[in-house]
């Protein structure tokens, strides 16, 4: 720390507002030191007996006083007590001297002398074993005296606030939106405490969000796979052996591209001898179609770069997705969940309203989907599904588009004999269709069966997939309305995780501001002025001891700090030199102008 500090601070003449905190002496009011540049800092601590019969400051501001029945002395009865009571020889600085006994009021709350411990999480130890000096003084002349002090400063702005309506919510607390349920453990170590703001999102959202994330990353080592092919590089296989895609031996791989940087999917059918240059024309019309329950391809290409003629489509990457044949089929499915493995039935009208919809989509673009099968099928979310492989069987099985129409009769079929599977948790259900019939009659409404007679009756002109959207029409508005909630839900989180982002902000510009080597030199960089007080800022919030010097980690302080910086609100606080010599009174919106004018001068580039 810079010399000229060890004892006092120099209020910055850029902040007019910042109070530096006089010691509260131990004369009169009248012989209070008038000069505010020249701060002690001892601040008072005892609490005299007559405190009993004042009301409690925290009560007056706040509604409630943390520390009630745990060492405070003041009175906590608003009810008994008249605002005129509380400071009656003080009607001169009336404001000014509220408002500095409420921060003498923290202060005696304090353990260490230390706004930490404000928040802390134990009861504050009594003044006498505090580090702080006792004073005889009662706190109202005090904090007379010291408003005296700085008469001079624009300490008028900030009547203190009415005392709260009952119910009020202090502005922290307000930030308690945590939803039921039970504690995150971190808030937890705090007990005792108020529950803590909480600004992160659910467990298992963020640990959904995180495998998706690690997943577009991960790599598998020890392939031979070609660098790059066409536009796409760093390959990586999802599978360790070759699958079948339409009969014909496929692979799939991850991979970049390099026009945008994204991740995709990449289908190689192995082999594949492309007859008619025609095919391709097809994945056009393919291209064209967005829907949420399709996985879109972006193009389709031979390449020779895997030394055969493979032929490539590229699809939109979902990461963790596996095959609804994987999720309900598989031998390890089966044995994960055996006999226990019953859809529900809302499940299940989830799944036939997401594929009723993509069919819809597909039907409508005068295409069909010939890929309505477990293995075709990729789960992307819970129980969000999406048509996989679209285009590869038109491409394979080029025939110019012209039995489109027997194509979507068969999607149709294809369609019950999966909801047949899906609800006998069979993919041999349907070849003993009368004891099929039997199990869903017995365990789903009469709706799923009635579905199912549709989709399996005889080709016709008339049976299509608008009579099936009719059908399931009211089962459909259900999972509307679930999804509409879940994304009201996300909503909900993103503007959380937006606060944060804010706060990522914020943190970045302290990081640029604080302690720059190279301006140590310049007065406006040194320990005066605004940046000083962006530096004790910085200890505020991230470097509290507690009474013995242990740091505290508190994350729930930092978070309420920063957001209220951000929002630049006027709630004051007192910094302290490391020394604890000497002490500032300033409010979030203070510091962030402070803030905000430092980084402008270093973004605009100056040296
Ligand atoms: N677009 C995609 N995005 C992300 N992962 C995908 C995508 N397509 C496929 N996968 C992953 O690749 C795996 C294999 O897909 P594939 O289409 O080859 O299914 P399969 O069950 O292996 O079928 P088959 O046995 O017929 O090859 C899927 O389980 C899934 O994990």
């Amino acid at each position: 720390m810079n010399a000229n500090h060890q004892n006092d601070i120099v209020v910055p003449p850029q902040s007019l507002s910042a109070i530096p905190i006089v010691a509260p002496p131990s004369e009169d009011i009248a012989s209070a030191p008038t000069s505010p540049t020249k701060v002690n800092s001892k601040p008072p601590s005892k609490v005299t007996p007559a405190s009993a019969k004042r009301l409690c400051r925290n009560v007056i501001i706040h509604g409630f006083c943390k520390y009630e029945g745990k060492g405070c002395e003041f009175n906590h009865d608003s009810k008994t007590n008249g605002r005129q009571d509380i400071y009656p020889h003080t009607k001169v600085f009336a404001h000014k001297s509220e408002y500095l006994a409420d921060q003498y009021h923290f202060i005696c709350h304090s353990r260490k002398y230390n706004p930490v411990s404000i928040r802390s999480a134990t009861p504050p130890v009594s003044m006498s074993t505090s580090n702080v000096e006792p004073s005889n003084q009662e706190p109202t002349q005090d904090v007379a005296a010291l408003s005296n002090s700085f008469a001079q400063f624009d300490l008028g702005g900030h009547p203190i606030p009415p005392p709260p309506p009952s119910g009020f919510q202090h502005p922290i607390d307000m930030m308690n939106m945590m939803p039921p349920g039970p504690m995150d453990p971190y808030f937890m170590m705090h007990a005792g405490f108020p529950r803590q703001p909480s600004f992160f999102i659910p467990d298992n959202l963020r640990e959904q969000l995180t495998r998706r994330n690690e997943s577009m990353l991960a790599t598998v080592p020890g392939h031979d796979l070609p660098q790059e092919v066409h536009v796409y590089h760093s390959l990586c296989p999802l599978e360790d052996k070759p699958g079948q895609c339409f009969g014909h031996p496929s692979w799939i791989y991850k991979a970049m591209s390099s026009t945008d940087g994204q991740i995709y999917a990449l289908v190689r059918i192995e082999g594949f001898r492309l007859v008619n240059e025609m095919a391709m024309s097809v994945v056009e019309s393919w291209r064209h179609i967005r829907h949420c329950n399709i996985v879109s391809v972006r193009e389709a290409f031979t390449t020779r770069a895997f030394g055969d003629s493979s032929l490539i489509f590229v699809f939109d990457f979902h990461p963790c997705a596996m095959t609804l044949y994987h999720a309900h089929f598989s031998p390890a499915a089966q044995a994960a969940y055996g006999q226990n493995m019953m859809i529900p039935e809302t499940t299940l009208w989830s799944y036939i309203t997401q594929i009723t919809s993509a069919l819809k989509a597909v039907h409508s673009s005068g295409l069909a989907a010939r890929n309505i099968e477990p293995s075709k099928i990729l789960v992307t979310g819970k129980h969000r599904l999406r048509l996989n492989c679209a285009s590869i069987m038109d491409v394979i099985q080029f025939d110019g588009g012209q039995q489109v129409t027997r194509y979507q009769q068969e999607d149709l079929l294809s369609f019950g004999k999966l909801i047949i599977a899906l609800a006998c948790n069979s993919m041999q259900s349907f070849h003993n269709l009368p004891q099929s019939f039997e199990y869903i009659s017995r365990y789903y409404s009469p709706d799923v069966k009635n579905l199912i007679l549709y989709l399996l009756s005889k080709p016709m002109p008339t049976k299509s997939i608008d009579e099936v959207i009719s059908l399931i029409g009211p089962r459909s508005l259900h999972d509307i309305n679930c999804s509409q909630l879940y994304t009201d839900a996300l909503e909900h989180e993103l503007s959380k995780e937006l606060e944060n982002g804010r706060i990522v902000r914020l943190m970045c510009k302290l990081g640029f501001i604080n302690e720059r080597p190279e301006f140590d030199m310049d007065p406006r960089w040194s320990e005066t002025g605004d940046r000083y007080i962006i530096k004790l800022f910085r200890d505020y919030v991230f470097h509290q001891v507690d009474e013995s010097g242990v740091p505290v980690v508190d994350m729930a302080h930092v978070l309420s700090c920063l957001n209220k910086l951000d929002a630049g609100v006027d709630e004051k606080i007192m910094l302290m030199s490391r020394d604890e010599q000497s002490c500032l009174i300033v409010s979030y919106k203070e510091i962030k102008n402070c803030i905000a004018a430092a980084f402008n001068d270093i973004s605009s580039g100056r040296k």
